[in-house]
């Protein structure tokens, strides 16, 4: 296999970051396929979250190379990232709670992103018919007008999603997406998370195995900054190296 396969959403190879010298993420080679849902799992201080952080842009890599449809994004900013198609949720929510569901929405369509963009922004048809599909998709159309403070724990985390998925991103991470939700919202965000991947990548941490069984494509487990299983969710459950560092605790 090479990056210079076009097919793939993500091509990661030979990544490494070191901080003071402790390899955080050694020499990680991962591919993503377009429209997948990959599970990453493993041990706490495993390196998911730097993995994600590299592929963002957060943290700069200290070698190897990251490409997002082909095109090498290992040194480029966070936010020229987001720009070609990276979305990124963080485990807190980072809504508007005193605005409206609706206008979260809408401020987070793309032509609003600079300032001259807000200034001049106009709530189109198209702007409209963006925030309907993307409600939709999160659960919320019958709460468009509801100030998104009053939203439930759960609803807000769809919100945030639907924010990123107002800028239609073609890879959209999620680190740990159904933390302190109910047993209902984690069955609505498993549906959720189904519904959106069938136009995009979508990377997700997660430590809930009910979860994981229901959402991944392909599971990667990562221990000590590498790769330590790959692969359909039975064939990684099954692993014995799997089971001994991280499922068997
Ligand atoms: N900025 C940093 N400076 C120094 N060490 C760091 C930094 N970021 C992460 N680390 C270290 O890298 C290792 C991997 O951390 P990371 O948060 O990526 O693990 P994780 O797999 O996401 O764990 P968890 O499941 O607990 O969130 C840990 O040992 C952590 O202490």
């Amino acid at each position: 296999m090479s990056a210079t396969n076009t097919d793939f959403a993500l091509a990661i190879e030979d990544l490494t970051v070191s901080f003071d010298g402790f390899k955080a993420i050694d020499n990680l080679t991962l591919y993503i396929d377009k429209n997948e849902l990959r599970v990453v799992i493993g041990p706490n201080g495993a390196g998911k979250t730097t993995l994600l952080d590299l592929i963002c842009g957060k943290t700069r890599a200290t070698g190897g190379s990251i490409k997002f449809k082909n095109q090498e994004v290992t040194k480029i900013a966070e936010y020229q990232r987001v720009r070609l198609g990276m979305g990124r949720k963080f485990q807190t929510p980072s809504i508007y709670e005193n605005l409206s569901v609706f206008k979260n929405l809408e401020v987070s369509y793309p032509s609003g992103r600079s300032v001259l963009g807000a200034l001049a922004f106009k709530c189109t048809d198209d702007v409209r018919q963006r925030v309907q599909e993307v409600a939709q998709d999160i659960g919320l159309a019958d709460k468009l007008q509801l100030e998104a403070g009053l939203l439930s724990h759960g609803q807000k985390q769809w919100l945030e999603i639907g924010m990123l998925l107002m800028q239609d991103p073609e890879l959209l991470m999620l680190d740990e997406p159904i933390a302190g939700m109910s047993a209902s919202e984690r069955d609505q965000t498993a549906d959720l998370l189904n519904r959106i991947c069938k136009n995009r990548a979508v990377i997700v941490i997660e430590h809930d195995m009910d979860f994981v069984k229901r959402i991944a494509h392909k599971v990667t487990v990562m221990h000590q900054g590498k790769i330590l299983a790959e692969g359909s969710m039975e064939k990684v459950q099954s692993d014995p190296q799997v089971i001994d560092v991280y499922l068997g605790h």
